[in-house]
């Protein structure tokens, strides 16, 4: 009973120890799976990053799966291990790599001129997050995906400004230059309208295509006007050369006729000496009348003869110099014709020259030539002599509010305003922009205030409508009177400083240096 009893209890203690043992190698294999479930994971992420790696791992899943427990792949999960911490550190070399060329190609992207305000803002956020390190690759590819959309917003506003080139500052400054040499520069009547246009281009908002094309255009003009000049000079310089040699032909044509007249005249003089000597021989040993008679008669026959030939060679180099003086006549009449249409043409190249193409006032090299002339005037005669400088007041809103060609118009009449106000002794020059010069001589002090004043009432009620829009236009000036022992460039230097000082003074007025 006993031993039944205690086989009994060996049975169940037995059974106890089978299910334990069974127990417990369940949870083995439950351990091993999840174990090789993790490097199956393992395996996965690391695909491709590593071959040794990829290997070794292939390798452990392999042995975990057939093997009994995990002590017996200890040695290839250290390796594993090994490896991966290698390969963290590489990954963490390769995330600063590459965060330090986000950084330069970001650089790269600020400098780029087109890039709208908006995106430049989102850069500039984006640079100071790339000064934090990177931890994972996480962190690395949304930074990528950000850079690509600012490439994108760049590529989009190119794309909308098709192929438009973007306008530098140094474009904004070549369009300035070449309005400005516009100004100093005198075209043909023909070739005003053209400039004016060209003008008014350069300075609205210039793109760089339209820049360039009023470069070429400019050029081409100015080459025709030389061409022309030329081609007028060479015309003149041909028929100075045909007139000449026709001339050269006539007078050494003319030489060697006489020549050869001089030469038959001679010998006709030694003919009728001889005939004459003749006759005295002839008549000395004759007694009787009647052969005398007839020996003279004979003699001067002949010498009537060649007195006759002599009188013809004569008419024929009389005829021949008459043609020769007509010939030469005609040559330089023509030439002189051809000189007066040349000096026409340099006279009026002369007057364009010294004229406003705009506004058709004496431009700024004609107040120049004027001033050194009333300086000597000045010198000979001490009259009193003044120069005065007027500039249109806030010329600009004109411009910007209405328009560049309105701006232009709005010259045009307040020149001829300022021309009509003067007398014909006084003189008003166009200096450049909005600006006006008057040279006034003669005036006393006490009348300079009220002709000034007088000039810039009659600019004031010119009725300007723009748009609909009645609008007033006002002048400021300056004035100054030459000084005994000044230069004239001096009095303008003051006349202008004058000016200044009206224009901080409220504008719309006249003051006069003393
Ligand atoms: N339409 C036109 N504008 C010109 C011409 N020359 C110069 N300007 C313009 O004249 C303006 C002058 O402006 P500012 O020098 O600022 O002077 P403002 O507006 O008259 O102001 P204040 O002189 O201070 O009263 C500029 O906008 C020039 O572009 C021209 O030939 N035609």
């Amino acid at each position: 009973m006993a031993s039944t009893s205690q086989l009994s209890l060996l049975k169940q203690k037995l059974h106890s120890a089978k299910v334990a043992l069974d127990e417990m190698t369940e949870g083995n294999n439950e351990k091993l799976h999840t174990l090789l479930q993790f490097i199956g994971h393992l395996s996965l992420a690391c695909k491709g990053q590593n071959l040794e790696l990829d290997n070794k791992l292939a390798k452990l899943r392999h042995q975990l799966s057939n093997a009994d427990n995990v002590e017996e792949s200890l040695p290839e999960l250290v390796e594993v291990e090994q490896l991966l911490k290698q390969q963290y550190n590489h990954v963490m070399v390769q995330l600063e790599d590459s965060r330090a060329s986000l950084s330069r190609v970001i650089r790269q992207i600020q400098r780029v001129e087109s890039v709208p305000d908006k995106v430049k803002k989102e850069i500039n956020y984006y640079k100071k997050d790339l000064a934090k390190p990177f931890h994972t690759f996480w962190d690395y590819i949304p930074k990528v995906e950000q850079l690509v959309g600012f490439y994108e917003s760049i590529l989009q506003e190119q794309l909308a400004q098709g192929d438009k080139l973007v306008v530098l500052p140094k474009h904004r400054q070549l369009a300035h230059e070449l309005a400005h040499m516009i100004s100093e520069v005198e075209f043909r009547k023909d070739q005003r309208d053209q400039v004016l246009v060209i003008k008014e281009t350069l300075s609205n908002e210039i793109e760089v295509d339209s820049l360039i094309d009023s470069y070429q255009v400019i050029l081409s003009l100015l080459l025709d006007n030389i061409a022309r000049e030329k081609s007028a000079s060479q015309e003149f310089l041909f028929a100075l050369n045909d007139a000449l040699s026709a001339v050269r032909e006539v007078v050494t044509d003319s030489y060697n006729n006489t020549q050869r007249s001089f030469q038959l005249k001679k010998q006709l003089n030694r003919e009728i000496n001889s005939r004459v000597d003749d006759v005295g021989e002839a008549i000395i040993d004759i007694d009787d009348i009647h052969s005398l008679k007839s020996q003279v008669t004979e003699h001067l026959a002949s010498i009537r003869t060649a007195l006759g030939r002599k009188e013809a060679l004569e008419e024929r180099e009389q005829t021949l110099l008459r043609k020769s003086m007509e010939t030469m006549r005609k040559e330089l009449n023509d030439l002189s014709k051809e000189a007066n249409t040349y000096k026409e043409r340099l006279f009026e190249q002369q007057k364009l020259n010294l004229l406003d193409s705009l506004t058709q006032l004496p431009n700024r090299a004609a107040l120049e030539e004027r001033m050194d002339q009333e300086f000597r005037n000045f010198q000979r005669q001490k009259l009193p002599l003044w120069v005065a400088v007027a500039d249109i007041d806030h010329f600009k809103t004109i411009n910007d509010s209405f328009g560049h060609s309105t701006g232009d118009k709005t010259l045009q009449v307040i020149a001829m305003a300022l021309k009509n106000s003067l007398r014909d002794t006084e003189f008003v020059a166009r200096y450049g922009g909005e600006e006006f010069v008057l040279i006034i001589p003669d005036v006393n002090a006490e009348d300079i205030d009220h002709l000034l004043n007088r000039v810039r009432e009659k600019v004031k009620s010119i009725p300007f409508k723009f748009k609909n829009q009645r609008i007033t236009v006002t002048v400021s000036i300056g004035a100054a009177q030459i000084l005994e022992n000044e230069l004239i460039n001096e009095t303008f230097e003051r006349a202008d400083a004058a000016l200044y000082r009206a224009k901080h003074e409220s504008r719309d007025r006249v003051i006069i240096d003393v």
